[in-house]
């Protein structure tokens, strides 16, 4: 599991050690300059007459990058250091002039100096760390941009590698905003705990891979602000069938997906939900979907009338595939919705139930609206804030949250990195997924995913002692093992071609995949889910 950790967190966890005398600064810089070190060396050879741009800002975050500075000018580095803040941490000024770096003038051309900081084999941005609010201002905002640009002017392979110092200069460090003037990274050094801007979307591309370096912090009493599961959890959280289990301890998934508009979806979420492992699917469709849906899989068997006449179901996957014109179908859902939620059966809303939601749910409704469901939800409840698909996608997290706040349900923000929030708990943030998933059908497997891990756990949901937060973390699962699916299906393979998924860049090795069909990522989830279980699936 990976975990942020909030700026308020941070800093609270420092002070004790700080008072106590414990050099973190010291700690800090040398780990960055040991990183700057390796990177420099695994790139050029070595690190001895490296040109090394150093950018400063006026806080402790540019005092971390000039003593690392230091560090590196005394293994021979070429250091050029460029104040971009109004005053300079004063000893660590001290530190890097001793050991022989050269502070350029400060004042010259920014378009002269960009060029020149282009020109250099690795740049430290050491202008704002948790100190700063969102957004770099005035000379530091006017250098970086003249530094974006002379970089961009360059050929890929001869750009300066950039490492960030704690994070990338003027994001949201905590919402994950990424404002314009954002030097992106290829590597972050960060600082006790990662950042909350280090795994959430936007900011998330611009930090590059991501270095923690420990500083000793007690965290123990800090709630995580964002956690991103990795294999292990996600196997730990899958229900495993014992010798007592049978289809109905394992999960019965009610769906009432698809449409006579769009049969495809109720196909492509029950085959989601069977190959996942359900015990049982019950398709509540209209016939002609529910056709297409037996031809394909004979083992679901059909669900008619009302919720109370459909069976037994442990939870529930409505609305994949309604529109917003079928009446009949709507008006359904919201009843079933309703009868779901009076008997605390678990739910994923989706697609045409979001137009059809109650004003309160309880956390154990999984909404799951991309970006644009997610805005017109949030204009609907929240006229006044003015939000749209652009404010979605620029702030997701705060949209996330504000919608789990207006209606009580925990929400999944489906998106190239998926978000998930209950009422209570962090945000899950799981960004297994390649480009290739932005498909059409990709969100009728995922919904089908979600419901059939409700379903499997639904004693654990709703059970007496549940575990609020559960919900969220259930969604989180389904959404990264959709993408593994959706990876192996497109054969991703090695760690170049999972970054290279994850942070939209050139692979240096490895496979970017190729195309796939959602029928596929539905496909594959046998073959991922036996490897997580076994312990094969990396990450
Ligand atoms: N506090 C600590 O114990 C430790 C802090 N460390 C470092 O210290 C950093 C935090 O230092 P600070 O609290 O001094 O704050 P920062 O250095 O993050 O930021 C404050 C500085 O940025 C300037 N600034 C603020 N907003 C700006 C904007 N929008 N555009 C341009 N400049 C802006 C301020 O004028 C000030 O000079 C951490 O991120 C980390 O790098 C590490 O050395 C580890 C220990
Ligand atoms: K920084």
């Amino acid at each position: 599991m990976r975990t942020a950790h909030r700026v308020t967190d941070v800093v609270d966890a420092e002070t004790p050690l700080l008072a106590a005398g414990v050099p973190l600064m010291e700690r800090a810089s040398f780990a960055l300059a040991l990183a700057v070190a390796s990177d420099l060396r695994a790139r050029r050879g070595r690190v001895v007459g490296a040109r090394i741009g150093v950018l400063v800002g006026g806080g402790n975050n540019g005092g971390d990058a000039l003593i690392a500075a230091a560090h590196l000018a005394r293994r021979g580095a070429a250091v050029e250091i460029v104040g971009v803040g109004r005053a300079m941490h004063e000893a660590g000024a001290a530190r890097a002039r001793a050991a022989g770096a050269r502070f350029l003038d400060a004042d010259q051309d920014a378009g002269e100096l960009a060029g020149r900081l282009a020109g250099c084999a690795a740049l430290l941005d050491g202008i704002t760390g948790i100190g700063a609010s969102s957004g770099l201002r005035g000379r530091a905002l006017e250098v970086v941009t003249a530094l974006r640009g002379a970089m961009a002017s360059r050929p890929r392979g001869e750009r300066p590698w950039v490492v960030a110092v704690d994070v990338p200069s003027g994001v949201g460090v905590d919402d994950g905003a990424l404002p314009e003037g954002v030097l992106p990274a290829d590597r972050t050094v960060t600082m006790g705990t990662a950042k909350p801007a280090l795994l959430l979307p936007p900011a998330e591309v611009a930090a590059g891979e991501v270095t923690t370096v420990a500083l000793g912090l007690d965290l123990t009493g800090a709630s995580h602000a964002v956690v991103r599961l990795e294999a292990g959890d996600l196997a730990e959280e899958w229900a495993v069938p014992g010798p007592a289990d049978h289809k109905y301890t394992r999960g019965v998934l009610g769906i009432a997906a698809g449409s006579d508009t769009y049969p495809g979806a109720a196909v492509l979420a029950t085959s989601a939900a069977v190959r996942a492992g359900a015990g049982m699917v019950r398709y509540a469709g209209p016939d002609a979907a529910a056709a297409q849906v037996l031809t394909r899989h004979p083992e679901v068997v059909r669900g008619l009338g009302e919720a109370d006449q459909v069976g037994r179901v442990q939870a529930w996957l409505l609305g994949s595939g309604v529109g917003a014109g079928d009446t009949e179908r709507l008006a359904w859902l919201e009843r079933t919705l309703t009868h779901a939620v009076e008997r605390g059966i678990p739910v994923v809303a989706d697609a045409g139930a979001l137009a059809v939601l109650p004003e309160r749910l309880p956390a154990t409704v999984l909404l799951t609206p991309h970006a644009g469901e997610l805005a017109g939800l949030l204009a609907a409840r929240d006229p006044r804030a003015g939000w749209d698909r652009a404010r979605v996608e620029a702030l997701p997290v705060r949209a996330l949250r504000r919608a789990v706040d207006l209606t009580g349900a925990t929400v999944l923000l489906k998106g190239a990195t998926t978000l998930v929030a209950g009422p209570s708990g962090p945000v899950h943030s799981q960004a297994e997924a390649t480009p290739w998933l932005g498909t059409a059908g990709a969100g009728d497997v995922l919904a089908g995913l979600a419901g059939m891990v409700l379903a499997s756990r639904a004693g654990d949901l709703t059970g007496a002692g549940a575990d609020p937060e559960l919900t969220a973390r259930l969604g989180a699962v389904a959404a990264s093992v959709h993408g593994r699916a959706a990876r192996r299906a497109a054969g991703v393979e090695g760690a170049a071609g999972v970054e290279a998924s994850r942070t939209r860049r050139a692979p240096a090795g490895g496979s970017v995949g190729g195309p796939i069909t959602a029928l596929d990522v539905a496909e594959a989830l046998p073959s991922v889910i036996r490897d997580l279980l076994d312990g094969t699936l990396g990450g």
